[in-house]
């Protein structure tokens, strides 16, 4: 069960970001318990597709052992996370793209299976997890057919992925607000976890 694929599932692991809270450095590469970031969360998710894509727009030498594809933004200075959900959407190879960011070790398979699992009952929107009132965009199932109008948002000049999935119907996957397994590490403290 647990190595089994994820049925027509690409997977983003984005790894795109500036790291300004982390002092500017490559979040994905800064160690936690021994390995970095991107290698948790690697490990998590590799069984799970055969199209496992990463976001990054620096060291992409260290970056490639962890992806099949690497992607990088189209433009420069850093547009935000929904400029790597775009070029996932037009990379993906599966009728549907996962979403995940790089900095959540402590991420599991069964909740993946679970956001797979309740993303594919309607192949029609995309799902977001919520905590409380809050929705994480960055823990998301996005149907790849979406990407048209996806795109036609971005050239509106679009930049929030919340607000982006929100109108194209994204439904909640509802979770605590404290659930462990969707921890960010955005700063040094929270690294001496
Ligand atoms: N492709 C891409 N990904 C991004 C960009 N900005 C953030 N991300 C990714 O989106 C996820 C969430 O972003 P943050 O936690 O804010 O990370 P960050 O932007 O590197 O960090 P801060 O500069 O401190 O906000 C992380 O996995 C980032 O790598 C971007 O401009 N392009
Ligand atoms: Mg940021």
């Amino acid at each position: 069960m647990s190595n089994r694929l994820l049925p027509a599932c690409s997977i983003l692991l984005l790894a795109g970001g500036r790291g300004r809270r982390m002092g500017g450095q490559d979040k994905g590469l800064i160690e936690w318990h021994g390995r970095p970031l991107i290698a948790w969360v690697h490990e998590t998710v590799r069984a799970l597709t055969d199209d496992l894509l990463l976001s990054c727009n620096r060291n992409q030498t260290a970056y490639a052992p962890y992806a099949d594809r690497l992607l990088s933004d189209e433009e420069p200075d850093y547009p935000g996370p929904l400029a790597g959900i775009r070029a996932g959407l037009a990379a993906a190879h599966h009728d549907w793209l996962m979403v995940l960011p790089c900095d959540a070790p402590m991420i599991d398979a069964l909740l993946l299976r679970s956001l797979h699992a309740i993303a594919t009952q309607d192949r029609l929107h995309p799902l977001m997890v919520r905590r409380s009132a809050q929705w994480e965009p960055l823990f998301s199932m996005i149907p790849t057919h979406l990407a048209a109008r996806l795109e036609a948002a971005w050239q509106a000049g679009a930049r929030s992925p919340r607000q982006v999935l929100l109108a194209l119907g994204s439904r909640a996957l509802d979770l605590a607000e404290d659930d462990p397994r969707l921890a960010n590490l955005n700063t040094p403290e929270l690294l001496e976890r």
